[in-house]
């Protein structure tokens, strides 16, 4: 039976199957051992088979020796509850304003419903994924959020004010994929509600990964014509901020991705998460996928052969 298997199969496909890993490769050793942060936005998390895929990728990686490190936000999911229990909700700068009642909804639904779901299907997949928020291990500690231009109440949305990565460094020692909630947790006690995006960034940073990667629901950063911009350096994204073509949700991710790469994270990346295997694309094809913020725009893909340069 074995033997009829291969025996079928198209040769044309076999000869894509061994060109994608040989071009896989220098990728897998340029990434051995290093930590890549994906944030997995709510807005990619779109269907069944999208959401299994990406868990597949995951666990993939850490088979073949990446520190895959998992933030995850959950705004429409968030969005949909408040709308069952009847509660508006207003968004000032990409920034839900939560109020106590919201900050409930949002740590049941984050920490709760799409945590728990994503270590599962991860889980499924084969890899040994373990869920967190802020409060475990006092991952993430939070204060309150002051917009700086808008007088706005934000309520219960937060800042990160200090990472505490041991909890995550012991669970990627350990072979496990960490899984964050991004809720923070004050000095009082209560409970924040962060930005994926910024969680993402801070965590990336304190933990000096070697990739950024945003998962969000459109091609990339785009420009005023809507066409992807494949690489973009500090200076680019200042004058598409100014000009008012980078607005909403785009605006905390494309912040986050500066400040990481501005911390020692070697590149952040925006991604289409409706995209099929969008991570595995990502990491390992020379072409890659969405839009490059570095300090350069661009990072040269590894050498096929030899050690990797310092
Ligand atoms: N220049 C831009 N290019 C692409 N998307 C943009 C841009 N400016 C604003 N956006 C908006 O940002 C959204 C992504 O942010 P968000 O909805 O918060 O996603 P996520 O849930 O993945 O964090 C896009 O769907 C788009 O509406
Ligand atoms: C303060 C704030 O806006 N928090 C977000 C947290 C979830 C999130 O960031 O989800 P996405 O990545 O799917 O947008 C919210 O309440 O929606």
């Amino acid at each position: 039976m074995e033997q009829n298997k291969r025996m079928s199969l198209d040769p044309e496909a076999a000869a894509r199957v061994a060109r994608v890993l040989g071009e896989a490769l220098p990728y897998i050793r340029r990434f051995a051992g290093k930590t890549v942060v994906i944030k997995y936005g709510g807005n990619a998390m779109t269907d069944p088979e999208l959401k299994s895929g990406f868990a597949r990728d995951i666990a993939l990686m850490k088979l073949v020796g990446f520190n895959p490190v998992v933030v995850h936000g959950g705004g429409p999911q968030i969005g949909k509850v408040l709308e069952r229990v009847g509660k508006q909700t207003e968004f000032i700068k990409g920034m839900r304003v939560t109020d106590a009642d919201t900050m409930d909804v949002v740590e049941m639904v984050l920490g709760g419903l799409v945590n728990k779901e994503i270590v599962n299907l991860i889980n499924q997949h084969g890899g040994r994924a373990v869920g967190l928020t802020g409060k475990d291990g006092n991952l993430i500690t939070a204060r309150k959020l002051a917009l700086v231009e808008d007088d706005a109440d934000l309520g219960f949305v937060g800042e990160v004010a200090e990472i505490d990565p041991r909890i995550v460094k012991r669970l990627e020692s350990d072979d496990f994929i960490p899984v964050i909630a991004p809720i923070g947790v004050g000095a009082d006690g209560r409970s924040y509600n962060i930005n994926a995006d910024l969680v993402a960034g801070k965590i990336a940073s304190v933990l000096g990964a070697e990739k950024l990667m945003l998962l969000t629901n459109t091609p990339g950063v785009l420009d005023a014509e809507g066409h992807l911009l494949t690489g973009l350096t500090p200076e680019q994204v200042e004058n598409l901020i100014n000009a008012g073509v980078i607005h909403g949700g785009m605006l905390p991710k494309i912040q986050c991705a500066l400040d990481a790469v501005a911390n020692g994270v070697t590149a952040a990346h925006i991604v289409d998460g409706r995209v099929e295997n969008a991570v595995l694309l990502e990491l390992f094809t020379d072409a890659g996928v969405g839009t490059l913020i570095g300090s350069s725009g661009s990072v040269p893909p590894p050498a096929a052969n030899g050690p990797e340069p310092a």
